[in-house]
């Protein structure tokens, strides 16, 4: 059963979203992106190639709800840099949780799905975001929305299969192997991707190179 959230107030059709086709495989990559790094390169390509999606669209936030937004970049200046970053025709990067105006999932999700309704639209998070999926604003039914793909992130394997939002989901998790399919299933629907492991992190990004970033 889905439950659906309104969205007269997001003026929702002005809203600009990347090029897609029906029946296109996409995933949809939320974050902040503060900056950009290999470890989101490399979910990304893993992503596309195992659930054998057309797109990933690198879809960056406003600011993450859960978040302290100081010595965040503009979202102008973070879009720059994943352009820069995310290379090839299949990756497409957009803002466009600003003009829908909401930061939060469940409405963007809402929101694709209601647009696009025979695309195949598939979210994908880290591990780390897993873990704490319980605190983000109607969780429950973001699930209930797409499939969602989990990737794997260092020391974070445990905590998010053992965390509230894993357990509750647990018998909707696909095997791994089912991977190819994921686009394609009702949700709920998601599985963990044990993808090349990166220690990477925006965190130690800004701790290492802050002159570089130009925080404003
Ligand atoms: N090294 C990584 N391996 C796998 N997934 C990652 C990795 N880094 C980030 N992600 C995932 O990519 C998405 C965007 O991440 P985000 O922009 O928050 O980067 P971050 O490195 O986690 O940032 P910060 O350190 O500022 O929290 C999130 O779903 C996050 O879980
Ligand atoms: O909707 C929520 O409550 C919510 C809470 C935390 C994070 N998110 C989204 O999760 C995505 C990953 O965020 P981040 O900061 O870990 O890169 C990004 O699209 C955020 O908007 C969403």
């Amino acid at each position: 059963m889905t439950r659906k959230i309104p969205l007269q107030s997001f003026g929702s059709l002005r809203v600009k979203t990347p090029f897609c086709l029906p029946g296109q495989r996409i995933g949809v990559m939320g974050g902040t992106f503060n900056p950009p790094h290999d470890g989101h390169r490399i979910a990304a390509e893993a992503a596309m190639k195992r659930l054998k999606l057309d797109q990933v669209w690198w879809l960056i936030t406003p600011g993450n709800p859960l978040k302290s937004h100081n010595g965040l970049s503009s979202l102008a200046g973070r879009m720059d840099l994943v352009r820069a970053f995310a290379h090839g025709p299949k990756m497409k990067i957009t803002g466009f949780e600003r003009e829908l105006g909401t930061r939060y999932t469940a409405g963007t999700l809402s929101f694709l799905t209601r647009r696009y309704p025979a695309v195949r639209f598939v979210w994908i998070m880290g591990a780390d975001n897993l873990a704490y999926f319980d605190r983000w604003q109607h969780w429950r039914h973001i699930a209930e929305i797409m499939p969602i793909a989990v990737v794997d992130r260092p020391n974070w394997r445990h905590a998010a299969l053992s965390s509230p939002a894993a357990r509750a989901l647990e018998r909707y998790r696909v095997p791994e192997s089912e991977a190819a399919s994921l686009a394609d299933r009702q949700p709920p629907a998601w599985m963990l991707l044990t993808i090349r492991l990166s220690g990477l992190s925006s965190t130690a990004l800004r701790a290492t190179k802050p002159a570089e970033l130009g925080a404003k």
